[in-house]
């Protein structure tokens, strides 16, 4: 695996008596999309906002890239870019007048590296245009742009797809997917909604009251479980006696429908073995666990104390 950029060792905090966040341990790779999941109130914000040194921790300790951010926070934060609330900018500049603004309060920043990051987040043809003019989608790009002039290798985002339509969401999705493959940014992405991570994060955690219940990686759990197969054939009988033989799996039998849970990979062979015996199929249908029915289970009904 690949180098751990960030890592959470027992991370708490309590505020007045109550233990808003109850020790989380994990560690961001680089080259990643990591998904940090939870119901509102979890502690998705109070994590984040220790993780770039915005609160302090009560206990416990932030290591980004060697660097502890409680004792050594100028070293840790150099690594990091974060926008925690909506992106700051001035609407009567242009998107490249901001960057340079932005540019200018941090040692070391080329006008080379301005157009690069630029490019990363794909507003070359509309940079000029004063930023007010800019839609929801690219003004969250040109934060992004702006949170990764410094090369950061860690890139932290607050609920980024937030109020964005369904354009600008698969806008942001591409180009954080490409600094994390193209880069090697490791990126953490906040989010309460469940296919948004689905489809963005190769890794997630899921919090529920200030605890982590679950990391688990998306794609890989996704392909190796069992998919639950409808199958409508007739005869019934003999179709459950011969789907019972072919995937060794408990069938069950409605009116005019089998329904078992195989591997998604073994459906054509069964179907041609059901042909070949005589059996007519009418219809397949495919129901894969999604993850929100996982993150439901973990959760569970009434998900914040
Ligand atoms: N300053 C504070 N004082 C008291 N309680 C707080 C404070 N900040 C956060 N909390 C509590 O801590 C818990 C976690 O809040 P947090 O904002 O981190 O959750 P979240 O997962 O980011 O939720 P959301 O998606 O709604 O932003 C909540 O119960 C919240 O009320």
């Amino acid at each position: 695996m690949s180098e751990a950029v960030m890592q959470l060792k027992n991370v708490k905090k309590t505020i007045g008596k109550k233990e808003i966040i109850k020790g989380l341990d994990f560690e961001i790779h680089a080259g990643e999309v990591f998904g940090f999941l939870g119901p509102n109130g979890a502690g998705k914000t109070t994590t984040i906002r220790m993780m770039v040194g915005l609160i302090q921790m009560t206990e416990g300790d932030v290591v980004i890239k060697g660097h502890s951010i409680s004792r050594d926070f100028k070293q840790a934060i150099r690594h990091v870019g974060a926008i925690v609330e909506n992106p700051e900018m001035y609407p009567f500049l242009s998107g490249w007048k901001n960057l340079v603004h932005y540019a200018r309060m941090m040692p070391g920043i080329t006008e080379e590296r301005i157009h690069e990051v630029v490019r990363l987040v794909g507003l070359e043809k509309r940079i000029k245009e004063k930023a007010g003019k800019y839609s929801l989608g690219m003004r969250q790009r040109l934060g992004i742009a702006q949170a990764l002039l410094h090369n950061p290798s860690v890139l932290i985002l607050d609920e980024p797809t937030n109020g964005l339509d369904p354009s600008g969401i698969r806008e942001i999705r591409a180009y954080i997917r490409k600094l994390a493959e193209e880069e090697g940014v490791a990126v953490i992405v906040s989010s309460h909604i469940l296919s948004e991570m689905e489809m963005m994060c190769d890794r997630m955690g899921v919090i529920k009251n200030g605890e982590l219940i679950s990391i688990q990686m998306v794609h890989e759990t996704q392909q190796r479980e069992d998919v639950e197969v409808v199958f409508t054939a007739s005869p019934v009988d003999q179709s459950a006696t011969v789907l019972k033989e072919l995937t060794g799996k408990d069938v069950e039998a409605g009116e005019e429908t089998l329904t078992v849970q195989m591997a998604k990979e073994a459906i054509p062979d069964v179907v041609s073995e059901l042909v070949q015996k005589g059996i007519r199929i009418y219809g397949v249908n495919i129901h894969t666990s999604t993850l929100e029915d996982k993150f439901l289970d973990l959760i569970g009904e009434g998900a914040v104390e």
